[in-house]
């Protein structure tokens, strides 16, 4: 390791980023009475890649999280600072803003790149909201205040977290997201896989018989999967473009990517696949769900459906959450990952479950402010599906012409095959609808922008838990939800996924997840060992995919701390309309 710190120029637009190992053993200290001399300290920086059974974190310098600390996340910052350079004009008249303030925010996030790259101690948030204060309390209460010394997913989230907080310092730029252009771009660059998929879905849709029923689902679940592949903090902000896509995002001429091809061209990169299982546990608990909807509660086994002495409760009140133990219909949870064709693709399974009638609402939950670079908030969420409802797109594709057999007169030509946007945009009506008939509810709760992995949830979010309770299952959708399940933890790789979770049961938990991080769980035996003898930075890459379930679930009672919004007044009603429960 080298004894002094020397900065070279990055490869991104000329700007400067440390490039050296983060070395804390060489830097003068003083003495007191004394003048400065060097004192050497040990590196926190090892040699090795995350043990088992550790958090992963960036001092392990063979780990996916140490390089991400050092290329990947400055590279995400030095972009930011050069699209306000290149696009100040831009931002300034749609945000009203000034040169001073575009100025500052770069600034902002030059010293925050500078901050990470040389490892010094988080800053407190300076804004003064109960949310900023509750970062403030969680850094606090940190043993380890580094970048790369403290947990991974704790120091990502704060960055993210930071560069939100230079916007909200900002007079003008409160709501300027600066990675909104690079998810357009990868929406747009991803339209005709969604005519594709639309295409298919249509004939999804209509109520079918079990069999074809679970075999679309299946599919689906593996559609959402794969669509994962397309994140763009992986890619630091580049486009993703699913196999086969030129480097202009279109297909070529004669060549159609077909996200349903790729499920069965994908089948070995499947490293565990619970679909069938999923398949029959969610209908199966959904179905009891709907049949205790329409039972009396009187008859219902256990369950009160609503609170118990509501004389007051008015007929279009939904039970106090604290109260109620069973839910007042029956929805399936999506925790959203990323926008764009991801997102297109959650809304695809989202619709089907509903059209199936398998549930009657879907709670989608996202993030409330621009997290990872491409994750869903919910001005992405009306966007990606406005934008679906405008979409105009149109490619004729030559069909390969048959073969003559020898001697025979060739069959004359197939006509070519038209993409075209119309399916696309129905959907995307439909969808209009749902959100605002209140199928689909759109939730953004601060926890799924916190640092903390799920196990702490309870803990952290305790009515965020509770609304989880009621749910048929929760859908986790990409690499950093599943790093939040494990509890940022490199468990042996053939730990079950229940084990893992370490006591986070609110319903039952499907985990869909391209591998982009290095850790995972549920692996046969020998299988991890077999992939990393092919190709060391497998974990990576997001090649390889899991769809894996847990289906243990924490009974529901009533509540033993008192109501949110009553406290102990609480009569067990008027907790308002609510259309999430
Ligand atoms: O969009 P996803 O699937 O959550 O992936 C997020 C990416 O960001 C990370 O969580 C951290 O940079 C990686 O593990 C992963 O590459």
């Amino acid at each position: 390791m080298s004894a002094s710190k020397t900065v070279s120029k990055g490869s991104v637009n000329s700007t400067t980023i440390v490039t050296d190992d983060v070395d804390e053993s060489s830097k003068p200290e003083f003495i007191y009475g004394g003048p400065f001399i060097k004192v050497e300290k040990p590196s926190p920086i090892i040699d090795t890649a995350t043990p088992f059974n550790l958090e992963l974190q960036g001092t392990f310098k063979k780990s996916f999280a140490y390089y991400s600390l050092k290329e990947r996340l400055p590279v995400i910052l030095t972009k930011i600072i050069d699209y306000l350079s290149r696009e100040g004009a831009k931002i300034k008249s749609t945000h009203g803003a000034s040169d001073e303030d575009i100025r500052s925010y770069i600034q902002y996030v030059t010293k925050l790149k500078n901050d990470l790259v040389t490892n010094k101690q988080y800053d407190l948030l300076t804004v003064d909201t109960p949310e900023a204060r509750r970062w403030n309390q969680w850094i606090e209460a940190l043993d380890i205040k580094h970048y790369f010394t403290n947990v991974w997913v704790f120091t990502e989230c704060y960055v993210y977290r930071r560069l939100r907080e230079g916007c909200e310092l900002s007079k003008t730029l409160k709501n300027f997201d600066p990675f909104a252009d690079q998810k357009q771009k990868s929406f747009e660059g991803s339209l005709e896989l969604m005519c594709i998929v639309a295409d298919k879905l249509v004939n999804m849709l209509s109520k079918s018989d079990k069999d074809k029923c679970k075999s679309d689902f299946v599919t689906l679940l593996k559609l959402c999967l794969w669509a994962n592949k397309c994140d763009l903090s992986l890619s630091s902000g580049e486009q993703v473009f699913l196999n086969g896509n030129n480097a202009d995002g279109k297909a070529t001429a004669s060549n159609i990517i077909d996200p349903f091809q790729m499920i069965l061209d994908f089948k070995d990169k499947l490293l565990v696949d619970d679909t069938s299982k999923i398949v029959d546990q969610v209908t199966s608990k959904a179905e009891a769900m709907m049949k205790n909807l329409e039972a009396p509660a009187s008859a219902v086994d256990g369950a009160i459906s609503s609170p118990p002495e509501t004389p007051a409760a008015e007929a279009t009140d939904v039970p106090c959450p604290t109260k109620m133990t069973s839910p007042q219909h029956v929805m399936f949870d999506i925790v959203c990952d990323n926008a764009g064709y991801e997102l297109f693709a959650d809304l695809c399974l989202a619709h089907f479950l509903i059209s199936q009638g398998i549930v009657q609402k879907i709670r989608f939950h996202v993030k409330n402010i621009p997290w990872f670079v491409s994750d869903v908030t919910p001005v992405d969420f009306k966007w990606v599906i406005d934008s679906c409802l405008k979409a105009s797109y149109r490619r004729e594709v030559p069909q390969q012409p048959t073969e003559a057999a020898e001697g025979e007169v060739p069959p004359e030509p197939e006509p070519p095959r038209v993409i075209s946007a119309d399916n696309l945009r129905a959907l995307a009506e439909q969808w209009t609808k749902y959100v605002d008939e209140g199928t689909f509810v759109v939730l953004h709760d601060d926890f799924w922008t916190s640092p903390h992995v799920y196990r702490d949830m309870k803990r952290h979010a305790p009515s965020l838990y509770r609304q989880l309770q009621y749910a048929v299952a929760l859908l986790f959708k990409g690499d950093l939800n599943y790093r939040k399940l494990l509890c940022e933890k490199n468990v042996p790789p053939t730990s079950g996924l229940e084990a893992a979770l370490q006591g986070f049961l609110p319903a039952p938990v499907i985990a869909v997840r391209t591998v982009k991080a290095d850790l995972i769980c549920g692996l046969p035996k020998g299988k991890w060992d077999q992939l990393n003898a092919l190709d060391d930075k497998w974990m990576q890459k997001g090649d390889f995919g899991v769809i894996q379930y847990c289906g243990k679930v924490e009974p529901l009672k009533v509540a033993d701390r008192p109501c949110d919004q009553y406290g102990d007044v609480c009569r067990g009603a008027g907790c308002g309309p609510r259309t999430d429960m």
